[in-house]
């Protein structure tokens, strides 16, 4: 197949949103500007960074890679409304394959009402995937890093560690138990669109969503905030079969794993019900983990207290690049 009769192979026939003016086909794409702020993010995936053919199918690569840009805008509080891939596409990918990848970005676009828009592709050594999403949110109600306020209660959603605990199986065959259950966290995770959006309904919240850790994430709200934070390492969500894995492990990858894509944000108090009301009719699983501290230092640190009551800085470790 070549670069035309590929663009044309993954080109939708029909928009499902109404502001596409120009979908796939020209220069560039055409939406019309609605009376809502616009929220639009790019997170790139690559082979042997990212993902490994040796534990992802191109089914999973795809949707996992949309799935983790999804997460960033629920984590604006922001609908998903349309997608754009541009791609690296090494000679020895068969036809099947790519078809099976944008399958996979198709099938988690259907669910969330996405249409897929522009791109771009070209050959290269590895693959390697670039998606930029575009999502809407009313006015002056996107969530942020910043909104954290001493007091708030420190939550999360789901469970953590199930995707490092996935990807540990998929490259360490053995015995373990929910073998599948572990492999779908990794290979397919479920971005919070559904609790964050209606998360709108509360005054204020700070999000973020957990592409490198909860420890990394917590940060990033504790430095774009100027607070502090203290999370209980005990109360951070686990599976139930979670404790097979050797105990090292479960605090690491809990922590500092990633790619859970779930949320950890933080609420006043006050709206803590409201949430808990949110996560129920969403189906979401939501549980508080933590706080943000009344200390009135200038130094904005996260803090882990650990089994035996011992409260310490908690490094701002995680999967970073350019190390
Ligand atoms: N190369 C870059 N050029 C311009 N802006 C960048 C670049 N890399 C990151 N940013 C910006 O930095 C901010 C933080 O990006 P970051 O990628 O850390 O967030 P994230 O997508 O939530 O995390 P992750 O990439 O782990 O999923 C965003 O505003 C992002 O647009
Ligand atoms: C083959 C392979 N090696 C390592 C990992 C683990 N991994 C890669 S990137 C990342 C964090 C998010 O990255 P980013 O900050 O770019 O969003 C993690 C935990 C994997 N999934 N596959
Ligand atoms: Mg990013
Ligand atoms: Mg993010
Ligand atoms: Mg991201």
């Amino acid at each position: 197949m070549d670069e035309f009769s590929f663009i044309n192979s993954i080109k939708q026939q029909t928009y499902k949103q109404s502001s596409v003016v120009k979908g796939i086909g020209d220069d560039a794409a055409v939406f019309r500007n609605t009376s809502q702020d616009i929220v639009t993010a790019v997170d790139t995936f690559v082979e042997e960074v990212h993902f490994s053919r040796a534990t992802m199918d191109p089914f999973h690569i795809g949707y996992r890679s949309l799935a983790a840009n999804i997460s960033d805008l629920a984590a604006m509080g922001a609908t998903p409304a349309f997608y754009l891939v541009s791609i690296v596409i090494p000679k020895h990918w068969a036809d099947e394959e790519l078809t099976k990848l944008y399958k996979g970005m198709d099938n988690l676009a259907t669910i969330h009402n996405m249409d897929l828009i522009g791109g771009d592709t070209v050959s290269g050594k590895e693959l390697s995937i670039s998606i930029t999403v575009i999502g809407f949110v009313s006015k002056g109600n996107a969530r942020y890093r910043s909104s954290a306020k001493p007091g708030d209660i420190l939550f999360v959603t789901g469970t953590l560690g199930d995707s490092q605990a996935g990807f540990h199986i998929l490259n360490n065959p053995g015995r373990f138990k929910e073998k599948e259950y572990y492999y779908n966290k990794h290979r397919m995770p479920e971005p919070r669109v559904a609790f964050a959006l209606e998360l709108g309904s509360l005054s204020r919240v700070a999000l973020n969503d957990i592409s490198d850790g909860i420890a990394n994430e917590a940060n990033e709200i504790s430095e774009a905030s100027k607070v502090s934070i203290t999370i209980y390492e005990d109360k951070l969500p686990t599976s139930t079969s979670y404790k097979q894995f050797p105990v090292k492990l479960q605090r690491e990858w809990k922590l500092f794993g990633g790619e859970d894509f779930e949320l950890v944000g933080t609420v006043a108090k006050a709206e803590w019900e409201a949430m808990k009301l949110v996560a129920e009719r969403t189906n979401t699983p939501l549980k508080e983990v933590g706080y943000v501290d009344f200390s009135k230092s200038d130094e904005h640190k996260v803090f882990g207290v650990n089994q035996k009551n011992k409260k310490k800085l908690l490094e701002k470790k995680g999967y970073t690049h350019l190390e």
